[in-house]
């Protein structure tokens, strides 16, 4: 589980976070959403611990992670928006090396990451170079990084982005596989219907505060929603009426 509170960040005079306070409970796969700019990145890389918060508390399966970082970086996996691998290691020896900075290696690891590439279509290409793996394969490889240390928590920037149909299905089903077994995952998405269909709870974000919060059937009744589905309840949170100001201002 991951716990944050009162977590704040700043970049200059610039407030991204403004005191969010959130409790994940162990099992559960938490959503993200937000419009451009809202802090979603921002507050899932200091939940990861590779961004200082400015204040605030993260504990991630109870370990303090401004006090104990290696502790609770140790229970945690992390998927960027935007995957950084080494270009001149194959992808076997990839999962290898993830795990190895988890202590981890041996017959376990080689066989959680023979699954995992066989899993997202990569076992033939585990033995070459990452550097001639497409976008997509590169962004299976990162999510198989993830798993292969088999973390209590995991977090995730996007993970739709540059996976095809069969990729994407894939990773829905071991998110909610995974979560069934106990483990916390915690991501952010642009698409609503990837969060209304998966999210056992979510939070809309904007401007670094947490605008609404709980399960979909606690967001319709946040905002009265009646039966609306996310994507309306979103737009009402987010400033529904942009375009036609626009088209005010355009005059067209
Ligand atoms: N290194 C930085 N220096 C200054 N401002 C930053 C920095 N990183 C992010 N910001 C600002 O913080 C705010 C939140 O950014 P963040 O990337 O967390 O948003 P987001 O919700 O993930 O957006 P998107 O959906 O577009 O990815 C934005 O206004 C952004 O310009």
């Amino acid at each position: 589980m991951i716990e944050i509170s009162k977590l704040v960040k700043r970049y200059g005079d610039f407030t991204a976070v403004k005191g969010i306070d959130l409790v994940v409970p162990r099992g559960e796969l938490f959503g993200f959403l937000g419009p451009n700019g809202a802090g979603k990145t921002t507050t899932l890389r200091m939940m990861a611990g590779i961004l200082k918060p400015t204040s605030g508390s993260i504990r991630v399966a109870g370990v303090d992670l401004i006090a104990d970082p290696a502790g609770a970086k140790s229970k945690l996996g992390f998927i960027p928006d935007r995957p950084f691998i080494y270009e001149k290691l194959t992808g076997a020896e990839f999962l290898r090396f993830v795990a190895g900075l988890y202590d981890q290696k041996g017959d376990d690891v080689e066989h959680r990451a023979r699954e995992l590439l066989a899993l997202f279509d990569l076992e033939e290409w585990r033995d070459e170079l990452v550097e001639s793996y497409s976008h997509g394969m590169r962004q299976k490889l990162i999510i198989s990084s993830a798993f292969v240390h088999r973390p209590e928590v995991i977090i995730v920037d996007e993970p739709m982005v540059g996976l095809d149909p069969k990729a994407a299905r894939i990773l829905k089903d071991l998110f909610r596989e995974y979560t069934h077994r106990g483990h916390t995952i915690i991501f952010s998405t642009h698409t609503l219907e990837v969060a209304e269909s998966l999210c056992d709870r979510l939070a809309i974000i904007v401007h670094g505060e947490i605008k609404a919060y709980g399960t979909m059937s606690d967001l319709r009744q946040q905002l009265e929603g009646g039966e609306k589905g996310l994507e309306e309840l979103f737009l009402r949170l987010t400033g529904e009426n942009a375009a036609r100001d626009l088209m005010d201002v355009l005059d067209a």
